[in-house]
């Protein structure tokens, strides 16, 4: 035997991950690129990390977005949450929605941050799990647009 049980019966890591989609006053998504050397390396995300012992997703949210960006943010109501399993790892991502409060995003644990229209993100490579992300992003905007034709009596 050269395997131990332990590694036969090893489930993949799980991790939990709170999830901003950055909103600015533009009416902009905030993207950032992962370090090509890391895992899922050069993939486009939206900015977030792992949820730490007795933390809030909401404290998870701001903490990591001024770790990553040094940007404030104020995190908003809940999108979606994800569950996804990649080859060797099951991802849980909790989305919610956020606005930039101050400052200028910058790339302090990525390789590059961009500020995108909604529309334009299916022209980024972005992780499996994130398609989930994006339709609910544009099911919401669609509802935004019926609410708007709405008020205009149409
Ligand atoms: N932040 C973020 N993570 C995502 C998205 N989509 C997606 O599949 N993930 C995955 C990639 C990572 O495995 C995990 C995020 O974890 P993380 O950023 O805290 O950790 P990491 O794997 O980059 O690195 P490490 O801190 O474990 O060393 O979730 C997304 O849109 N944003
Ligand atoms: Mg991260």
């Amino acid at each position: 035997m050269t395997q131990t049980t332990n590694e036969i019966s090893a489930l993949p890591p799980h991790k939990i991950i709170g999830v901003a989609v950055i909103w600015n006053d533009q009416g902009q998504i905030l993207i950032d690129r992962r370090r090509l050397e890391g895992v899922m390396g050069g993939l486009w995300e939206f900015p977030g990390g792992k949820i730490e012992p007795g933390e809030t997703v909401q404290e998870c949210i701001q903490r990591e977005i001024y770790e990553e960006l040094g940007i404030e943010i104020e995190v908003r109501e809940h999108l979606i949450t994800i569950d996804h399993t990649y080859t060797h790892l099951r991802v849980t991502l909790t989305v919610h929605q956020c606005r930039l409060i101050a400052g200028i995003p910058q790339p302090l644990e990525c390789d590059e941050v961009r500020w995108v229209n909604l529309d334009e993100l299916e022209q980024f490579a972005f992780p499996q799990a994130n398609s989930q992300i994006i339709e609910a992003l544009k099911d919401m905007g669609e509802m935004r647009e019926m609410g708007r034709d709405g008020e205009m009596g149409r």
